[in-house]
């Protein structure tokens, strides 16, 4: 292929360095969109390339199966040599985890840029001819510069003189859908500096994308903006939460109240929905991450406003764990609870930062015997998340169940945690008969038909709705008693 008239670079191989959720569909989707593009796909983790090799794709995501099979082998190839990748291909997509920090200067807030960083070296030291390296990872504004200096630092050191454009590229997936928003992205944003390079990349997108959808903007506009995006999204999420608890108290139904609202088209009815919180591992995170910016600028009041949104999301967990103990007589201990779901949302095996952590370690810290059963999650992946979090876990109080019949089987209580479609299937009439009485069902995604299962025998605790039906058995109980019910004369 011929090279790029102004950059002098070959643009029609891409590497892409990490093969995780973002990496792994948003690569296939570029192979699929761009059949006459090479894309390549390298990891250090040797398991996880061996299994995007095989049938056994390391995540699950609808419709990634079929564009993977179509394209592997043909213009889509995963595999451990990153030298080979970064020496072969002048596009390079850095798409690597940015995680919270753990320790040391902003532990617990800001990012650990370690393997950015360490792309950055990377590069540096394979790099035979100048390269577009493009920041696919959700970063701090200002990354762009220390990826930058690294590559610069080390040219100048080597006497070389290539050229590395950087671009930022963020990534808007949601986990679940990740195909059918790669496949129809609300955007594309890209910011950089140089208007080639970035023109290399709109022409990539252009492929599949409306050109009117791809924005152009400067590199920290780009940068900032997919934080901010999280930070609102999130932000809707503990608001809605928070009137949610206002509603439990005052006889408003959360739901009516969200589609109300979303009505209004300045605010639109999307991500209205009330749960036991969110989880993922980007929300959390990004937010800390643009709080701990805040702060590092003196922003102390701007910083201290979106924390809210992660303390909110904390007390949305902590609340709705401490209704299911309360209602449970204040005791669970050796109580069997049916848990209906541990990933962090439908459609995906992923459970980091999972809501269903903190449901669960308070309810076994309080001595319940969890049985969880979710389609797509493997125990091994739930104790690895409670260790990453320092979270013991007594084994025979943390049970896996191989289907959501046998997890109800004597279970003092059902707790829906993830909003998995199957859940509202099943019959619960079975499930009813097989538990303790009285049996109880907390829906932390208020999903399921509660006046239904209230018919069955059920008290259902629902989100942001006062128990109505608890007053209605209550009456009746009081009215066979002879006594008249309140509000009757
Ligand atoms: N998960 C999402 O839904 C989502 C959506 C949008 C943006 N993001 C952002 O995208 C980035 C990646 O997220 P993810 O969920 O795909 O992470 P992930 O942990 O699933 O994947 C990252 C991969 O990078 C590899 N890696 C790290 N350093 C490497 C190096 N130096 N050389 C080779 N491989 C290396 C790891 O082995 C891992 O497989 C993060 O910044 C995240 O915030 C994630
Ligand atoms: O009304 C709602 C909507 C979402 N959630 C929860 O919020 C969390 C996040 O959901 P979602 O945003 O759908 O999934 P993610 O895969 O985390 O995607 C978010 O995070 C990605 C990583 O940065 C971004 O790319 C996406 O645009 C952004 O939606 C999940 O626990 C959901 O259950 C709610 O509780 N109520």
């Amino acid at each position: 292929m011929a090279e790029h008239p102004k950059l002098g670079i070959r643009t029609n191989r891409i590497c892409c360095i990490g093969a995780g959720y973002v990496g792994g569909p948003t690569m296939a989707t570029i192979a699929l969109k761009c059949p006459h593009l090479q894309v390549d796909i390298v990891d250090m983790n040797e398991e996880r390339i061996s299994r995007w090799n095989s049938d056994d794709l390391p995540i699950y995501e609808p419709g990634l199966g079929e564009v993977v099979k179509a394209c592997r082998g043909k213009n889509l190839f995963f595999s451990t040599d990153v030298k080979k990748g970064v020496e072969e291909a002048d596009i390079i997509f850095a798409s690597v985890n940015t995680p919270t920090k753990t320790q040391g200067v902003g532990k617990g807030r800001a990012a650990d840029l370690r393997f950015i960083e360490s792309v950055g070296r990377t590069i540096a030291q394979f790099a035979n001819r100048s390269k577009i390296v493009i920041e696919k990872s959700t970063v701090p504004i200002k990354t762009a510069e220390a990826i930058a200096r690294v590559l610069s630092a080390n040219e100048a050191a080597s006497g070389s003189r290539k050229n590395f454009w950087i671009l930022s590229n963020p990534e808007f997936l949601a986990e679940g859908t990740a195909m059918a928003d790669l496949d129809q992205p609300d955007r594309v944003l890209i910011g950089g500096q140089d208007q080639d390079a970035i023109g290399v990349l709109v022409d990539i997108y252009a492929n599949w994308v409306p050109r009117e959808r791809i924005l152009c903007t400067n590199l920290w506009s780009s940068e900032l903006s997919k934080l901010v995006a999280n930070a609102f999204l999130a932000q809707r999420v503990s608001s809605i939460n928070s009137i949610s608890r206002l509603c439990e108290r005052t006889g408003a139904d959360v739901k009516e109240v969200s589609r109300a609202v979303g009505a209004d088209t300045r605010i639109g009815p999307k991500f209205l929905n009330a749960s036991v919180g969110f989880g993922g591992s980007c929300f959390q995170k990004d937010i800390l991450n643009l709080v701990y910016i805040c702060q590092q600028f003196g922003l102390e009041e701007e910083g201290a406003y979106w924390q809210q949104v992660v303390d909110m999301n904390d007390h949305q967990k902590v609340t709705f764990t401490s209704k299911i103990i309360q209602a449970l007589f204040n005791t669970v201990t050796k109580k069997k609870i049916a848990v209906f779901g541990f990933a962090f949302k439908k459609d995906t095996g992923d459970v980091r930062e999972t809501p269903a952590l903190l449901v669960c370690d308070m309810l076994m810290k309080d001595g319940a015997i969890v049985h969880v059963y979710d389609p797509k999650v493997a125990i091994e992946d739930a104790l690895q998340e409670f260790k990453y979090h320092d979270l013991e876990v007594n084994q025979s109080q943390f049970i896996f169940s191989t289907s959501a019949e046998e997890a109800c089987d004597g279970a003092h209580a059902i707790v829906v945690l993830t909003e998995w479609d199957e859940f509202k299937k099943y019959d619960y009439q079975k499930f009813y008969s097989k538990m303790m009485k009285p049996a109880f069902l907390f829906d932390g995604r208020n999903m399921l038909d509660h006046a239904g299962l209230e018919k069955i025998g059920f008290e259902v605790h629902a989100l942001g709705k006062a128990r109505v039906a608890t007053e209605h058995h209550h009456q009746d109980f009081v009215m066979r008693a002879g006594s008249k019910p309140l509000g009757t004369s």
